[in-house]
């Protein structure tokens, strides 16, 4: 699926420093959605470098270059769940890892360091744009693999995982010693399981209580809560962006709801009102999401961590901007509402 041209290309030219893609590019500021999407694998592999990863699990550029190529493959094109999400999601978790030292403090430790990083590039593979629940509601295939366990969408990223893992010359573990390939593959399916919104709200009050009594190294349980944090953390960091940049995300979102909305009228079905392209007030959802999920995970983290603060001051600033709309919007009593176009 991937060319012999496409890797030697990827192989050959030298890892650029991380600067070299933009002055920012290792700030919260940064906006990873700008950098062209041809660039995104060789912008993998120089944070990959810049972490130490490539030299600490002696990892063949070739055999690194084709993964990241089948990974960017192995996500389809709806309007949000996409590869740049994927690289954006990545490029967070490597402001983490980078900003906060949190290897080189023992926070974490280098496996589960590398496997958040992994995890971060795979977590939404082969994303269709819909939810769980309408896997179930439209009976898909993939609810009937998993709908048993639950995370329907999760459990296939994983498995989609595993399998660009197993393919010819694309397995990054291949150089970990047998305990440590095992436990990274434990790692991965924990983190990659632990981007169900479901359940996050499950482990959110098991965070807040490491959060006020502080985050302790030696504890393997807080080590796997923070894992499950930085991946939430890196998943929701668009809203942590300048407020434009934010705000087009909101928009591609909503996008791809209203297309699951659409679809599940046509199948006869009421979606949710967040669905709903004739129902849904954007600004009000946004208000809800931010106060009942976003806000709280950057609250957490920039508690636990004060290098984290300007994530979590960003978000509150799109926050009130929201809030702005949501009442200007509300005065001028408009009726349809589900276009972003009048805020411009
Ligand atoms: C700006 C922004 N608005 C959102 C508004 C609502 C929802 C939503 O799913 N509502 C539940 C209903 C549909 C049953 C998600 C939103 N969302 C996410 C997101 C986060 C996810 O999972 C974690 C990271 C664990 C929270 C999983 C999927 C997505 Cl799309 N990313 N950005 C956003
Ligand atoms: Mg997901
Ligand atoms: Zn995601």
């Amino acid at each position: 699926k991937v060319t012999s041209e496409e890797v030697a290309k990827l192989v050959e030219v030298n890892v650029p420093e991380p600067n070299d893609f933009h002055g920012d590019f290792c700030s919260f500021k940064y906006f990873p959605r700008n950098l062209a999407v041809n660039g995104t694998p060789l912008a993998v592999i120089s944070m990959m470098d810049t972490l130490g990863m490539i030299q600490r699990w002696r990892i063949s550029k070739e055999t690194l270059a084709r993964f990241t190529l089948m990974v960017r493959k192995g996500y389809r094109d709806p309007p949000y769940h996409n590869w740049l999400h994927a690289f954006s999601v990545t490029h967070f978790t490597f402001l983490l890892l980078h900003n906060l030292s949190l290897t080189n403090q023992g926070t974490l430790d280098d496996l589960e360091a590398f496997a958040l990083f992994v995890a971060s590039m795979c977590h939404d593979l082969d994303h269709r744009g819909t939810t769980n629940s309408f896997q179930v509601a439209s009976n898909s295939v993939l609810a009937s693999l998993y709908s048993s366990e639950g995370s329907v969408m999760e459990r296939h990223h994983l498995a989609q995982a595993m399998c660009i893992l197993n393919t010819e010359d694309c397995n990054i573990l291949e150089t970990l010693s047998q305990e440590d390939y095992t436990r990274c593959l434990d790692l991965l399916r924990d983190i990659i399981l632990a981007t169900d919104l479901a359940h996050h709200l499950r482990i959110v009050n098991e965070l807040r209580e490491v959060a006020n009594t502080g985050y302790d190294k030696k504890n393997p349980r807080h080590h796997q809560l923070l894992l499950c944090l930085s991946m939430t953390a890196a998943d929701l960091s668009d809203q942590t962006k300048d407020w434009q940049s934010s705000k087009h995300v909101a928009e591609l979102i909503y996008k791809e709801f209203f297309t699951q909305g659409d679809l599940e009228k046509a199948m006869g079905n009421e979606p949710v009102e967040m669905m709903d392209r004739d129902k849904a007030f954007i600004p009000e959802l946004q208000l809800g999401f931010l106060d009942e999920v976003a806000v709280p995970v950057y609250q957490i983290l920039a508690q636990m961590f004060s290098d984290a603060k300007e994530p979590y001051e960003n978000i509150l600033t799109s926050r009130r901007k929201w809030n702005r709309l949501h009442d200007i919007y509300k005065r001028r009593k408009h009726n349809s509402t589900s276009s972003l176009e009048i805020f411009e």
